[in-house]
């Protein structure tokens, strides 16, 4: 190639008013997408390759780069706006150039670093972080949805009542307090009960939020029982009033946080997300849930510019590995796993087990159990699938592993990773417990790119470690 030439490629290369955009965003997407294709391996290297090239690229700009610092320099007494303009755009490039270069890195193999993740950093700094209205933020899914949406580039700002959190004596909450230990940044916060509409009106007047994940509700199935008013007035008027924010502040996506509760007794094994639902739900929370979904997915055929995703949870355990954050439930627990931990450390002298004749390998009810950090990851991959399409409409997702465990298997697996005996002895059922619930999250994985990484002894060890670290829960800190 003549000088001739290869200035012209320069000058062409450094002045194409879009530069490398067009493929550097193809190559996130590639990266992203490329595990659900049936020709990945292809794509990968592909993205691979255009990620180098776009380094490469950037090596033709050094001269301009150089140009435009010179004329920031020149501009600095002149026009204050230009300037701060152009030191900001600077400052933004030179991030997202070392993000994309310790990324492509670590794709490399020459940094031991987790390449995807930093491939993703580059994604967020390029399209700006989403702006997240957490509801229920401060609980066991809420503050663990908090730290993966931190840690995945997402800006959050988290609202809770307290109805099931602990507050520090200034009234902030622990658990929130400990998600911003671990992530090293501050995880904005106001106490507000969602049913509080006017307080609710003042947040969202406050800030701009891109999206909402709602989680604030009242979730103890037996307590439901005994107090439907409670329950029906709390979940539902709380998210009615979500909406009616969203409308009038023109926030178009929505997380709900939905359970698998929904599907009632379950028809057919494994439940996917077109199995029945409505039909048999015995207690008014499972009620709320399902009330919900079908107010939602009415919201989203009014609302076709919406996208409204419904999170179906099985039965989340486990803790974050640092034992800094844990599901704390107040008295006496409701649920299988929390009632193990605290008769393997005394605090409960033994477990029931609600009956061993059920239809199952060992008599007991088995469970599709899934780790609580895998079941956080959902809600950002959520996201990130609203954020690379644009628009998805109203979606619905199984999130479970697809793997059922009975209760004596649950005790098994918590005494090995305790080291303790588990003391129990068998009940009678619990009114409205069925044999055995388990999922096909083949529709997550498909589309959100999403699949429990946590088997059951990771959730066992995760959540002995929050356990034993945390023996009264957030109450001591
Ligand atoms: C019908 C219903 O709405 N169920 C809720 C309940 O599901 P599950 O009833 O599936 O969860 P759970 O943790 O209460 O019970 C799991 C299994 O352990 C058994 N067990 C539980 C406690 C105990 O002391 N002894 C014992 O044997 C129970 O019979 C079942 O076979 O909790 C989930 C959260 O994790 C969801 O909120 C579900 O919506």
């Amino acid at each position: 190639m003549s000088q001739k030439q290869l200035d012209s490629v320069t000058k062409a290369l450094s002045t194409y008013p879009g530069r490398d955009k067009a493929i550097r965003s193809l190559a996130f997407y590639l990266l992203l997408h490329a595990p659900g294709s049936v020709r990945q391996k292809e794509l990968q290297a592909l993205a691979k390759q255009l990620s180098g090239c776009r380094l490469v690229m950037r090596q033709f700009n050094h001269p301009s780069m150089i140009k435009a610092c010179q004329m920031l320099l020149q501009t600095k007494k002149g026009d204050p706006i230009e300037y701060y303009a152009g030191a900001g755009v600077t400052i933004i490039y030179t991030v997202y150039g070392v993000a994309e270069l310790i990324a492509w890195l670590a794709d490399a193999g020459i940094l031991a670093l987790d390449a995807a993740r930093w491939y993703r950093y580059c994604l967020y700094l390029w399209i700006g972080g989403m702006k997240i209205l957490v509801t229920g933020a401060a609980g066991f899914i809420g503050s663990h949805t908090v730290l993966e949406l931190v840690e995945s580039g997402y800006d959050v700002f988290c609202i809770d009542n307290f109805v099931n959190a602990v507050a520090d004596d200034q009234g902030r909450p622990v658990s929130l307090l400990r998600v911003a230990e671990i992530t090293g940044k501050q995880i904005p916060f106001e106490k507000c009960d969602v049913c509080d509409i006017n307080q609710l009106d003042e947040i969202f007047k406050k800030h701009k939020f891109d999206g909402l994940i709602h989680l604030a509700a009242l979730k103890a199935v037996g307590e439901s029982v005994a107090k439907p008013y409670d329950y029906y007035s709390n979940n539902l008027v709380a998210s009615l009033n979500l909406i009616k924010m969203c409308q009038k502040y023109g926030v178009k996506n929505f997380i709900f946080s939905s359970s698998a509760t929904v599907y009632g007794p379950p028809k057919e094994l494994p439940i996917t997300e077109n199995s029945p639902t409505g039909q048999g739900i015995t207690n008014p929370y499972g009620q709320t849930k399902y009330m919900m979904e079908q107010i939602l997915i009415d919201v989203g055929k009014a609302e076709p510019d919406w996208n409204i995703v419904l999170l179906r949870y099985f039965n989340p355990v486990g803790a974050h590995k640092s034992g800094k954050i844990g599901e704390d439930p107040k008295g006496v627990p409701n649920n299988l796993m929390p009632f193990v931990s605290q008769v393997a450390i005394g605090k409960l002298p033994v477990l029931t087990i609600y009956g061993d004749k059920f239809d199952t390998p060992d008599g007991t009810g088995v469970r599709d159990y899934i780790h609580i950090v895998d079941l956080a990851k959902g809600h950002v991959k959520a996201l990130d699938r609203i954020k690379a399409k644009g628009h998805i409409g109203t979606e619905i997702y199984n999130l479970g592993t697809g793997t059922g465990y009975s209760v004596k298997e649950m005790v098994a697996a918590m005494e090995k990773a305790s080291g303790r005996k588990i003391s129990t002895k068998i009940g009678v059922p619990r009114p409205g417990d069925v044999a055995t619930v388990y999922c096909d999250p083949a529709l997550a994985k498909e589309k959100l790119n999403w699949q429990a990484e946590f088997g059951l002894d990771d959730m066992c060890c995760d959540l002995w470690r929050w356990q034993t670290q945390n023996p009264n829960g957030f109450l001591e800190a």
